[in-house]
């Protein structure tokens, strides 16, 4: 995303149009006046599923009082389908296991997902993909939105808990659409306030604040989790950038507010 400072015009560019370092060089030579938000290698870094949660993994956040932040057990799986029984014995992943396509490209079987609930139907996955470890979470989901400074969290259905009876009973991959499309919000529903709770705004003021800095952007969010049962383990299961402001709430006044900011040079990169 690039602004034009004097007239607070904006080109928004969709995450996924082709914009090399190179061109952007060569145009900021040409335009000093623009402002470039957040650059397309930062940006490419969150459309693999292996890179995007590697700075929350190494965060490894823990606030006395307020929690732990992490990610759940992971796998990458780059190619031989037959391979991921024993590769997934060998990491000490347990089932059930989300499969996530490797590359988040904008398209919609990049959002396609699978449940895989034993071990032997593993090998029916399409790699390249990330097996990710199923957590409970009371099948509520927190959606932090942060532009630039400013957080906004709100809250979403998302996949049930899955209990020991179904996962000794159920076998094969169950596949499911793009949750997120499908999601309604659970910000009115009548909810355990225990699974409802929000995140503590300490916990996700310092897991913002080291996020913008490691994967040097702006303008993102994380879908997190909070495992069922505890109060304050959380886990980040997604990171996208330039994601859909307009399920914010008071999203127009978060953004603008943002936009003149960077107007009064307040956030002005040097790049
Ligand atoms: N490790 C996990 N444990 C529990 N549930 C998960 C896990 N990973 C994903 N999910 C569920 O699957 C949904 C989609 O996962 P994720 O956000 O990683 O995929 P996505 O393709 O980027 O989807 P979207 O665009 O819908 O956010 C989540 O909202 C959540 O309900
Ligand atoms: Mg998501």
């Amino acid at each position: 995303m690039y602004m034009h400072s004097l007239s607070l015009s904006c080109f928004i560019f969709p995450s996924f149009f082709f914009v090399s370092s190179w061109m952007l060089k060569d145009y900021r030579q040409k335009h000093p006046e623009v402002t470039v938000l957040d650059p397309p290698d930062a940006i490419q870094h969150v459309h693999n599923r292996q890179s995007m949660l590697q700075g929350v993994a190494d965060l490894n956040l823990s606030l006395d009082c307020y929690g732990k932040v992490g990610v759940p057990k992971q796998l990458v799986i780059k190619k031989d389908p037959s391979s991921i029984p024993d590769a997934v014995a060998k990491a000490g992943l347990c089932l059930p296991l989300v499969a996530k396509p490797l590359v988040v490209d904008g398209s919609a079987q990049s959002h396609e997902l699978s449940l895989a609930f034993d071990k032997s139907s593993l090998s029916k996955l399409e790699p390249p993909l990330v097996l990710q470890e199923f957590v409970n979470h009371g099948g509520v989901l927190f959606k932090v939105y942060i532009v630039g400074e400013a957080i906004k969290v709100v809250r979403r259905f998302s996949l049930p808990d899955v209990n020991e009876q179904q996962l000794l009973n159920c076998a094969g991959v169950f596949r499911f659409p793009r949750v997120s499309c499908a999601a309604a919000s659970a910000e009115d529903a009548d909810l355990d306030p225990l699974i409802a709770e929000l995140p503590p705004r300490p916990l996700l003021e310092r897991l913002a604040k080291e996020l913008r800095r490691r994967l040097g952007l702006r303008l993102f969010n994380i879908d997190m989790i909070r495992e069922h049962g505890t109060r304050d383990r959380f886990y980040v299961i997604d990171i996208n950038y330039f994601p859909g402001y307009a399920k914010v709430p008071e999203y127009e006044h978060v953004f603008t507010d943002f936009l003149l900011g960077l107007v009064q040079s307040k956030y002005k990169v040097a790049w």
